[in-house]
């Protein structure tokens, strides 16, 4: 039996967790990839997803996003059990890579709306909101001189580049990317985690993110894994600002102390309590 618990550093913050993963297990017909596997990301974790090739990285991130369901145990994503969870704009999923057909027909641009198809017909004329959202997705990536290309044309890198566009046109809060920047050169993968640092710590994303890459992942999440499940081993870099959370909770008090004073339960004067 593998348990993580939850982390207790993020068990005290004041952030909400996102994905909880509770006792899972997963089979394939009779191989078994995991057991009882729990953790928790709470908002604005950063976790790297680390394991040997057929240690079941890809599995559980496709059992996060409902692709596969657990053979045992839940999973809660913002609070909701997987399989009745709807809100599905607030995930950016960038699943693994696979080479594209150069003759694929879509252009950069098409690819990146397609991460509205969910809740746009794509038959009907796109409305100018539609477009900015795809504009400012393509600009955040820096790809919008590639817009109308053809997606099998472009390297690796800026496929990818285009992926995370598409992940990113409906500005969810977590992102789950599965070894995003495999196939890439070193130059630009050092971009690329350039950008999803700077994405975690000024647009107070969350992230899950498998990578084989140990050099990024000591260097941003820390030398030791937090925590480890059977051949799954989690980094962990959790969000600093605890100065938020402070604020939150202040401000939470204040909230209620009002709503007492309003209803004439409580009487306070200035300097009783502060
Ligand atoms: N569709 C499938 N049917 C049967 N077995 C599968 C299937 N997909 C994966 N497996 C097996 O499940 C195990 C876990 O696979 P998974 O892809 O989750 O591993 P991973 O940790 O992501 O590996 P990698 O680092 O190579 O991407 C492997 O032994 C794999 O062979």
């Amino acid at each position: 039996m593998s348990v993580i618990k939850p982390n207790n550093r993020a068990a005290e913050s004041c952030h909400n967790e996102v994905i909880s993963v509770d006792r899972v297990s997963f089979s394939y017909q009779q191989k078994l990839v995991m057991q009882d596997v729990s953790f928790g990301v709470k908002e604005r974790d950063f976790i790297g997803l680390i394991g040997a090739n057929g240690a079941g990285k890809t599995t559980l991130l496709r059992m996060i996003v409902g692709l596969l369901k657990p053979s045992a145990g839940e999973i809660r994503l913002f609070g909701q059990p997987v399989q009745s969870f709807k809100d599905w704009d607030r995930i950016g999923y960038v699943p693994q890579k696979n080479a594209l057909n150069p003759q694929f027909p879509a252009t950069v641009r098409e690819v990146v709306l397609s991460g509205l198809y969910g809740r746009k017909n794509m038959f009907r004329r796109l409305s100018k909101a539609v477009q900015s959202k795809a504009d400012d997705a393509l600009d955040a990536m820096g790809i919008i001189d590639l817009s109308d290309k053809k997606i099998g044309q472009l390297s690796g890198g800026q496929q990818q580049r285009v992926f995370l566009a598409r992940a990113l046109i409906n500005n969810p809060s977590l992102l789950i990317l599965d070894e995003p920047t495999v196939g890439i050169d070193s130059e630009t993968q050092e971009n690329f985690f350039h950008m999803i640092k700077h994405m975690h710590q000024h647009h107070n994303m969350t992230f899950l993110m498998v990578s084989h890459d140990m050099e990024m992942i000591r260097g941003y999440l820390g030398q030791e894994p937090a925590a480890s499940a059977g051949k799954l081993k989690f980094y962990i870099r959790h969000s600093h600002d605890t100065q938020d959370c402070v604020e939150s909770n202040l401000a939470h008090s204040l909230k209620g102390l009002r709503a007492r004073m309003e209803s004439g339960r409580e009487v306070v004067t200035v300097g009783d309590r502060y």
